[in-house]
């Protein structure tokens, strides 16, 4: 549904943030990794066509939902009308939203847990109540695929739990979900495929269950990840944590030459 050959892109008088890319996403949940400034957040806008390639092509064959970073604002609209505006494709240029269109914001503010935020200024959410508009608004235009940058980034535990169980539902309902993340032990939750981002021509994409290893992580972030197995109510389940006193690390030292 959404792919890129061979494809390229830099800020205009800078180095490539990729290169030789190839990544074919054929729907189900799909997590983008890769440390700061890597160039995860300009993939996800040029796979959503809001950047565009400076070589290479770009495929797209699904409607795209897209969920920005939560920002600051100084959107006077009210939440319920924020997300009503995701309806805009659906509602042609001159007609006003029908009582339908209504009725669906209402359903997807539930869904998404945020009704009793319907009434109140969008620029007066904290940031975590601002992504969760986000989502809702995204949603609310019953796109294909779902680009969420960094969904998780501004929630607490409770809302972090609930936006990951969210887009697996999203998921198993037939949406694409393609999203990037800091938390690579939400990656091993959500399961699906991965996408790694090293360096501009090292960019590796699989199952998660083979791509995100320790060593893999390990490199990725350059500070020893580990992972142990926990018992969570009678099943095994995997956390990661990492090694703090990194002085004496391997990654510490690849870091020092
Ligand atoms: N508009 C721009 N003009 C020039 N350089 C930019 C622009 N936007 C981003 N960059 C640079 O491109 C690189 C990749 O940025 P990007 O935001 O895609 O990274 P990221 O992996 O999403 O980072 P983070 O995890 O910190 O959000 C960074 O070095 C950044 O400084």
């Amino acid at each position: 549904m959404l792919e890129l050959i061979d494809a390229g892109f830099r800020y205009p008088h800078r180095d490539w943030i990729f290169r030789h890319a190839n990544l074919a996403l054929d729907g189900g949940i799909t997590s983008i990794l890769g440390p700061n400034g890597q160039g995860k957040t300009t993939l996800l806008r040029c796979l959503s066509g809001l950047n565009t390639l400076a070589e290479g092509t770009v495929v797209r064959h699904a409607e795209i939902g897209y969920v920005p970073q939560a920002a600051a604002s100084t959107f006077a609209y009210s939440v319920f009308d924020m997300v009503l505006m995701g309806r805009a494709r659906k509602v042609s240029a001159f007609a006003a939203p029908s009582r339908l269109d209504r009725a669906h914001t209402r359903a997807v503010l539930e869904r998404v847990g945020i009704d009793d935020l319907a009434d109140r200024s969008f620029a007066e959410l904290s940031g975590g109540q601002r992504q969760l508009v986000l989502i809702a608004r995204a949603l609310v235009g019953e796109c294909e695929y779902l680009i969420l940058d960094e969904p998780v980034s501004a929630l607490d535990l409770r809302n972090q739990a609930r936006v990951l169980e969210l887009l697996r539902d999203l998921a198993a309902d037939g949406m694409g979900v393609l999203l990037t993340t800091h938390h690579p032990e939400h990656v091993l939750h959500l399961g699906g495929a991965a996408i790694v981002l090293t360096a501009p021509e090292r960019i590796r994409q699989g199952p998660v269950a083979e791509l995100i290893t320790d060593a893999v992580l390990s490199e990725l972030y350059g500070i020893e990840v580990v992972r142990a197995e926990v018992d969570d109510r009678g099943r095994a389940r995997t956390v990661l944590f990492t090694r703090y006193d990194t002085a004496d690390s391997p990654s510490a030292r690849l870091q020092e030459v």
